[in-house]
């Protein structure tokens, strides 16, 4: 591992210097491994997101200094979420990561048992460290951590529709509180006001802080990007550091800001919107498309009596809205605008694997019918759909809004596809009928 020095002080250009230090980043999902690698490219890196471990090392070869391993670990068992965690390490340290970068949600979304502290632990353990950073903060999606409490656009994260996830339900807001009881390791609090005491004196107090027989989480407070800049430049030494995408913007890559992935080309084909989200976001994005798209819902009590006929009717459905208009980008979607999603119910997860399944069966057939360009709102939804179109590697195609991109990559049979894999509560009200004209 590459030891730097902690970083400038306040004042300055607050950004960790990472030229040359190859990042590896392990995402608990795969929207936001689309999301870290545009905040990535963002800062100068040249960011690929594969979805297999086996894949590292070809995305080593082709260039790129900045590896995504997008895992569907988040509501995974928790064995499962560190077994793969740690598979995907110990490939990006063999194609030569120097850094790690362990990417969850901004909103900290975490089932009961959770899988952040099982990982972090995990990481820490593997790589030695004796301390680490928890950043949640993204502030140009709205997400601040002040006091270690999460806020959702100025709301605590359990007052924000966040509270109503159908698999995640957050209803806490304190991250320490969150963190704590999936940690074995010691979690402590650092303040806004040691962040803004700058890079070299926020450094020096983690050093006094950190204990030589407990490892420590520090979780972080920030509330602007230059608090996330100035977090980075404190923790350029730590070979691992956690957060969402927003820290990734204190970085620095060996590319400077104009740097730019190589744009991947359009393919001609036809286009579709997959939603299996139901945050509020992705339900003002379908509410704004039905005004302008075809849409139409998911049956979920068809679908549990007779999953083929669903998908045939969905599929049916699809194929008239193309021929009415080749370029239509029909919206197929599992809860609607006006649908409320009662977390507390038991059948939950059995029917978000179910409508997970389905949207990964119809982007299938989507495919085989023409389709070339696919927006998929929804973390665990865009998981189940990459996995169904076999695609192994996604290269960047170009920001639509913060935290969601375009990207390419090749599925089964060497079709190529372009994806935008958008986090639920990513993405302006128009999204859906918006990001096609920014196709690479
Ligand atoms: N009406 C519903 N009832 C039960 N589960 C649902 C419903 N709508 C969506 N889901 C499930 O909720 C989960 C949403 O998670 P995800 O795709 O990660 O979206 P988000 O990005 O909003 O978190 C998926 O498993 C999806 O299948
Ligand atoms: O950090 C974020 O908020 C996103 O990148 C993310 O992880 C969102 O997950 P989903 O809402 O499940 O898509």
């Amino acid at each position: 591992m590459t030891k730097r020095d902690g970083g400038s002080g306040a004042g300055g250009d607050d950004r960790a210097e990472q030229g040359g230090v190859m990042i590896g980043a392990i995402a608990d999902d795969f929207t936001g491994a689309t999301d870290l690698a545009s905040n990535l490219v963002r800062s100068g890196y040249r960011a690929v997101v594969v979805t297999d471990a086996g894949a590292v090392c070809g995305a080593a070869a082709s260039g790129a200094d900045a590896i995504v391993v997008a895992l569907k670990s988040r509501t995974a068992p928790v064995a499962d979420a560190v077994s793969h965690s740690l598979d995907a390490l110990t490939a990006l340290r063999d194609a030569g990561s120097e850094r790690v970068y362990f990417k969850y949600c901004s909103t900290f979304d975490s089932t009961p048992e959770g899988t952040i502290g099982p990982v972090l632990d995990a990481l820490m353990e593997a790589l030695d460290v004796r301390s680490t950073i928890v950043v949640p903060s993204f502030p140009a999606n709205g997400r601040t951590v002040y006091k270690q409490h999460l806020f959702v656009h100025g709301e605590l994260l359990e007052h924000s529709p966040m509270r109503h996830h159908p698999l995640t339900p957050m209803t806490r807001s304190n991250v320490i509180e969150l963190l704590q009881p999936q940690s074995g390791h010691r979690v402590l609090g650092t303040d806004l006001q040691q962040v803004h005491g700058g890079a070299s004196a926020l450094a020096e107090a983690w050093q006094r802080e950190t204990d030589a027989e407990k490892r420590t989480v520090f979780v972080v407070d920030a509330v602007t990007d230059a608090d996330l800049h100035a977090i980075a430049a404190a923790s350029a030494s730590m070979p691992l550091i956690s957060g969402g995408s927003g820290l990734a913007l204190g970085l620095r890559g060996p590319h400077g800001d104009s740097a730019t992935a190589a744009l991947v080309p359009a393919a001609d084909g036809r286009r579709v919107v997959l939603a299996g989200s139901a945050s509020a976001a992705t339900r003002g994005q379908i509410a704004h498309a039905l005004e302008r798209s075809p849409g139409l819902q998911l049956d979920i009590a068809a679908l549990k009596a007779g999953f083929n006929g669903e998908i045939a009717r969905v599929v049916d459905w699809a194929r008239g809205a193309w021929n009415a208009d080749e370029s239509a980008a029909p919206v197929v979607y599992a809860t609607g605008p006006a649908d409320q999603v009662d977390a507390s119910r038991d059948s939950h997860t059995d029917d978000g694997a179910l409508i997970e399944r389905a949207l990964a069966e119809l982007a299938q057939r989507f495919v085989e019918a023409g389709v070339r360009h696919l927006l998929v709102a929804g973390g665990e939804t865009s998981g189940a759909v990459v996995a169904a179109l076999g695609v192994s590697a996604l290269e960047f195609g170009g920001e639509i809004s913060p935290g969601v991109a375009w990207v390419s990559g090749s599925g089964a049979g060497g079709t190529r596809v372009n994806l935008a894999l958008k986090s639920g509560n990513f993405g302006r009200t128009d999204m859906f009928t918006s990001a096609w004209g920014l196709l690479p």
